[in-house]
């Protein structure tokens, strides 16, 4: 993991170099997401077989997790971990009833009524990843907002193991949650088949959850035909160290995030030299000991880094550019520099609230924008299951009080029909 000196001047070039990265990665993908997609929507179950077979390496003959699996998978997951997902889900549960949103209305009191009637999306699907690791945390934090929302029906899609089943674990929490069926479709042809429908799939009305690099790209192309939450890539860190900071645990933390993905960033910014290079080598050492050695040396040596920076400001200067998934402040009084954050999917405060507190049971959301897509969205929520109407009532003489406005302004746009549809109705 390379340590590297910046000044103030190079931070927007940095970030933007390492953002463009991803943009290049993206390019290629996009060709292979598009093929995908556009498969599977013309030939529905016939491509969805052969692309299991093909990318997950399984001959299938249904792709729908039986009630027989759900039972089996009961039988498979330890009494302690059920409890562990029942305190989890209660955190979450909590968590996001406080974002739900009422409907409201006005009265003027003469004859004119407006408000903003909130309804839940009806029918979801929820991409869960499968590939490298198994993600139960993610049915949790996926389902649950929807089910708080309101959502009638959840289809939770994932990726088929190598023996054609599903992680046991993956399917105790989606039936814990709340799930309506779950399927064993994993990658850019999950999405589709929830996108567009098969022989034995209803298409959804939005996709949400997190993914690689092929499920993040299928779900940007299916934007449109459908909804999507955001963009959850590849997993980010990135840790601003002040001089008080305990390389141990900031080593820990970036490792924490690499081990997901080989295209996992794991940034640390500080504005203490021997720290950094303390970091350096304790990300060393504690790799050693660690599984997925190749995902985490091919993401700490690829995308990790280790930035030295002149002063707080010019970190928090480097982490609003980057608009980092996680933003970690291991500085003194964390509280005091939380203002100075402009965009960061989520903030974690101080020593003692490492990443993985909210990746599995803190409460808020784990799926989070990323690819400084933190800039222009938040991380997923219960508002992401609901949409919003406008209702609109005017009786007759508050009607009659203002037509000749909407009158004149439909001369204004040459729109004949709308000022006869006012008229109509006093003349
Ligand atoms: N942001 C979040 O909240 C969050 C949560 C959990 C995981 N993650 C991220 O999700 C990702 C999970 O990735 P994963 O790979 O383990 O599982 P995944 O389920 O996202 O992807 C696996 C699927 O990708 C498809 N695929 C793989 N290589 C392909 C290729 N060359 N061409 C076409 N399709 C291909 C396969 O069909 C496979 O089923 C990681 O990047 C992790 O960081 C993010
Ligand atoms: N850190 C991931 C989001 O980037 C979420 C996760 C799930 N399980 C473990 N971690
Ligand atoms: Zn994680």
């Amino acid at each position: 993991m390379k340590v590297e000196q910046i000044s103030r001047e190079d931070i927007e070039r940095v970030v933007k170099k390492r953002l463009a990265r991803n943009q290049e990665n993206n390019q290629i993908i996009d060709e292979r997401v598009e093929a995908i997609v556009n498969n599977v929507r013309k030939d529905g179950n016939q491509a969805v077989y052969q692309y299991i077979k093909q990318l997950d390496g399984v001959e299938l003959d249904d792709y729908k997790v039986s009630q027989e699996e759900i039972d089996y998978a009961f039988t498979q997951v330890d009494e302690s971990l059920v409890q562990i997902l029942k305190e989890a889900k209660e955190n979450i549960a909590n968590y996001h009833k406080l974002q739900k949103e009422q409907s409201w209305y006005t009265n003027d009191q003469q004859g004119v009524w407006l408000g903003q009637q909130v309804r839940p999306i009806e029918r979801v699907g929820v991409y869960v990843p499968g590939g490298k690791a198994a993600y139960p945390s993610t049915v949790l934090m996926n389902i649950l907002p929807a089910k708080v929302a309101g959502v009638e029906q959840v289809i939770v899609t994932t990726p088929v193991q190598r023996d054609g089943s599903v992680n046991p674990t993956t399917i105790v929490a989606a039936y814990m949650a709340g799930a309506d069926e779950i399927l064993k479709i994993g990658g850019a042809h999950g999405i589709a088949a929830l996108a567009y429908g098969t022989e034995n799939v209803s298409s959804v009305h939005k996709i949400v959850g997190p993914g690689n690099a092929y499920v993040a790209r299928a779900k940007k192309y299916v934007f449109g035909d459908v909804g999507i939450d955001l963009i959850a890539g590849p997993s980010e860190v990135c840790v601003v160290a002040d001089d008080e900071a305990n390389a141990n645990f900031v080593a820990a933390d970036l490792l924490a995030q690499a081990e997901h993905d080989e295209l996992a960033s794991a940034i640390a910014v500080t504005t203490n030299k021997q720290l950094a290079d303390e970091i350096q080598s304790e990300v060393d050492r504690q790799m050693k000991k660690l599984n997925r050695q190749e995902i985490l040396q091919q993401s700490i040596n690829n995308e990790g880094a280790i930035y030295v920076v002149s002063d707080l400001n010019d970190a928090f200067e480097f982490v609003n550019e980057l608009a980092p998934e996680h933003l970690e402040l291991q500085v003194r009084n964390p509280f005091e520099q939380l203002e100075k954050v402009k965009s960061a999917g989520a903030i974690f405060l101080g020593d003692y609230s490492p990443e993985p507190l909210g990746d599995y049971f803190a409460g808020p959301n784990h799926t989070l924008p990323t690819s400084g897509t933190a800039k222009f969205s938040s991380p997923l929520g219960v508002y992401d299951f609901m949409k919003k109407s406008s209702v609109i009532y005017y009786n007759e003489q508050a009607l009659s009080s203002v037509r000749s406005q909407i009158e004149q302004f439909a001369d204004e746009e040459g729109l004949d029909a709308h000022k006869e549809s006012v008229r109509i109705r006093f003349d």
